[in-house]
């Protein structure tokens, strides 16, 4: 797993041979300690090169062994032995050095990258620390600032960032194992004293304490609950206040205390989540690996609201051509001036062109015939879309994918009024569409695999986390989302505040509560849509009690609230106080602690105390019970698929690593448990019941979430 050759006569050069992404795995740990003894032994040998199979350097430790038995050498040794090597050692660093294997390269004496490289830490977004000595070596190499941004955001930086930062010793273009090795000749003999890292201090700064106490401050306050972040503060503190042995204790200690974590559980989930959602399957048996992805490149964007000027922006991003439309002159050229804007903000932030020159306007339909793909952004109405489809079905060139940015209405009905109703797909992108990773890929009954092939490349080509689901009311995450809204209601109903909700939320590691969030996107949204669906007053058979509709527990209290034309943030005036319409911060409100009073005595209900664990189990449990429905329904093919939409698309933080992967956190018997017990405290709230699915987990001994793909098999084998 690490091969060893001679090149130039007198250089050892060390390969390591791991793919896809050379992780140091026990076999390739083994590899290198095993190489270099060889190389520091051989008298042949002046001079050592070390570099990664197939352009990659390394992808840093195996993740995959984490959570396992650990065999085989460990790190630490293996690097520090690198390190005092008595014969120079230089890292050729192509592709990527990454967490474990940048921190192989600190343990070189030089670093030689292409420009193309990236470098990074990023294991705090495992839930870890660099723990193989890179919390010691990054902050004495590149001080302290520096340091702590990168072990602390665990962002990637590219090669030129890597030599201004210190981090690499040279850039090339060529060939960079040949450079490498060029270099290496030129420095063999001298010694490396001067080179070990582990030796260097820690470069000083002035206001040591200052500098950590904001740090921290920072950390703790964007971390919403993460414990890694706060540790690598640590432990780049102890570099800069410890000698380094002492640091070095300090760092495994601070790393034994993450690595066993729940959160580095989750964060480890998520990172596997993120890639298996690309290895889609649907019912019809249509696959990643068998279906083909046709290439755009011009795409049509209908309807220039915001969610499709955010698309436009995103879609030029990638290097597609645009044309978009819309049929409003007003409207139309209002998006020109804002799509140019949010590209020219962006290249200057990239220090590049804006691709002005991608995006063309037009406020005729027809000017999306020869487009490969179209993306409906209208307005949110069923006749209007059919009516858009239609006609796109007529102009467009045949073979065009027809698709539709709707956030919950059915594919089907709009590919009904096609000639080729395969040919469409939903494409639900979340505000704002050029920032949010997520993409749900919508896939009706008859969309062929063939179009789901390319909505799915063509999201990843545009930075998307995209996820394949099936077609039913508000597909996976706005179907999810209603019961959990409507749970926030009926708390308060029952005596909890807006404040009360969002602050649980809050403390649980969502960055917005489910009210503040509602204030942010607008509650006349979901009033139309009750409206639409005949939930509403004015559309309520007579004599209906009006906490009840279609035989189960209603809230009118969102309704009332938009009656009184408070539509959130953009009135100033919504659950919360805003001090202008537009305005983003939430305070209370007196006038919504009375309504709520007065809502209460008109209706009989007595407020209660409700305490935080029953506003947590209600509002999270109530939503991962639908979570168990969509996968008995086979909408989602599995809990990777919803935990991926929740925590790119909803905000449900990552390092509780999905709602399904939280609900097998908590224990699935105690989630049935306490769905049990709510359910019969409610019992005219049907989204509390226990879903089947849920309970067969439980009765078959609540596998781990890994292995829930299996069960449902099982299950729907058995139907
Ligand atoms: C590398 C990438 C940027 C490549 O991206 P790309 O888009 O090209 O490809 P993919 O992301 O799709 O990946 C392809 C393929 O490869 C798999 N993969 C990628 N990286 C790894 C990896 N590091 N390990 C395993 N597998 C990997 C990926 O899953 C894909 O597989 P598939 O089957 O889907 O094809 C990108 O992949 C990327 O960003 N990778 C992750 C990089 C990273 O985060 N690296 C850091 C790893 S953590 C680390 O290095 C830790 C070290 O600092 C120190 C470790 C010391 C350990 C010491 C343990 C002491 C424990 C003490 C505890 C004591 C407890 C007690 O007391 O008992």
């Amino acid at each position: 797993m690490a091969q060893y050759s001679r090149v130039a006569g007198s250089v050892a050069l060390i390969t390591l041979q791991n793919p896809p992404v050379n992780a140091l795995s026990a076999a390739v740990r083994q590899g290198i300690v095993d190489t270099v003894e060889r190389a520091l032994r051989d008298p042949e040998v002046n001079s050592v090169v070390i570099c990664g199979q197939n352009g990659k350097f390394c992808g840093g430790a195996d993740i995959k062994e984490f959570g396992r038995q650990m065999s085989g050498p460990p790190l630490v040794p293996m690097i520090h032995a690198i390190e005092a090597g008595h014969k120079p050692m230089v890292a050729a660093i192509e592709g990527v050095a990454l967490g474990g294997g940048l921190e192989l390269a600190l343990g070189c004496h030089y670093r030689i990258a292409h420009s193309k490289a990236r470098l990074g830490l990023p294991e705090v977004s495992l839930g870890l620390l660099p723990a193989a000595g890179g919390s010691q070596r990054l902050p004495r190499l590149i001080g302290v600032p520096a340091a702590l941004d990168l072990i602390t955001t665990g962002r990637h930086v590219t090669a030129a960032e890597a030599l201004k930062l210190g981090i690499v010793d040279q850039v090339t273009d060529h060939n960079t194992v040949d450079v490498a090795v060029k270099f290496v000749q030129s420095v063999a003999g001298q010694s490396m004293d001067s080179r070990r890292l582990s030796t260097r201090p820690c470069p000083s700064l002035p206001n040591l304490d200052a500098v950590f106490e904001g740090v921290m401050q920072r950390v703790r306050q964007s971390a919403r609950g993460a414990i890694a972040p706060v540790a690598c503060v640590q432990a780049v503190r102890a570099a800069a206040t410890l000698p380094y042995p002492q640091g070095m204790e300090r760092e495994k200690e601070l790393m034994g205390t993450l690595f066993t974590s729940g959160q580095a559980r989750a964060l480890q989930y998520c990172f596997f989540a993120q890639r298996a959602v690309g290895k889609w399957s649907l019912p019809s048996g249509a696959r990643w690996d068998t279906s083909k992805a046709m290439p755009i490149s011009k795409a049509a964007v209908i309807g220039l609201g915001t969610m499709g000027r955010g698309i436009t922006v995103a879609l030029a991003q990638t290097g597609v051509s645009v044309v978009a439309v819309d049929t409003q002159e007003r409207q139309l050229a209002e998006a020109k001036q804002a799509v140019s804007g949010m590209l020219e903000r962006m290249a200057q932030k990239r220090g590049s062109a804006p691709p002005l020159g991608l995006v063309h306007y037009s406020n005729n339909l027809q000017a999306a015939a020869d487009a490969d793909l179209v993306i409906e952004a209208v307005f949110e109405d069923m006749a209007l879309k059919e009516s858009v489809f239609q006609q796109l079905s007529a102009i467009c060139k045949p073979g065009t994918f027809l698709c539709t940015n709707t956030s919950g209405l059915d594919v089907d009905r709009l590919a009904s009024h096609t000639r080729r109703p395969e040919l469409v797909v939903g494409m639900h992108f979340f505000a704002p569409a050029h920032v949010m990773k997520l993409l749900e890929v919508v896939c009706g009954p008859r969309s062929s695999p063939e179009a789901v092939a390319t909505a799915m490349q063509l999201g990843k080509k545009m930075g998307k986390v995209s996820v394949a689901v099936g077609n039913c009311p508000g597909f996976v995450g706005n179907r999810m989302l209603k019961p959990y809204v409507e749970q926030a209601n009926f708390l308060l109903e029952e005596g909890a505040t807006p404040e009360l909700v969002d602050q649980v939320l809050e403390d649980f590691g969502f960055a917005m509560g489910v009210f503040r969030m509602s204030d942010l996107s607008g509650l006349d949204v979901g009033w139309r849509i009750r409206k639409a669906d005949k939930l509403t007053d004015p559309s309520v058979p007579a004599g209906q009690p009006v906490r009840v509709r279609q035989g189960r527990r209603y809230s009118p209290l969102a309704d009332l609230i938009c009656e009184q034309g408070r539509f959130g943030q953009k009135t100033g005036q919504g659950w919360y106080h805003y001090d202008k319409p537009g305005g983003r911060v939430a305070r209370s409100d007196p006038w919504l602690h009375s309504f709520l009073e007065e809502y209460r005595a008109r209706h009989g209900l007595v407020a209660r105390h409700i305490d935080h664990q029953e506003v947590l189990e209600r509002c999270l449990y109530v939503l991962i019970n639908e979570g168990f429905r969509i996968l008995d329904d086979g909408i989602a093919a599995g809990p990777e698929d919803i935990d991926a939409i929740y925590v790119f698309g909803y905000g449900w933080p990552r390092h509780r690593g999905g709602p399904m992967f939280y609900a097998s956190m908590v224990g699935l018997a105690r989630v049935l448990e306490r769905l049990e017990h709510y359910h019969q405290a409610h019992p005219d709230v049907p989204h509390l019941q226990p879903c089947r699915l849920l309970r067969r987990l439980v009765a078959s001994g609540s596998p781990p979430v890994q292995r829930w793909r299996e069960v449902i098999k099982r299950l729907h084998s058995q139907l």
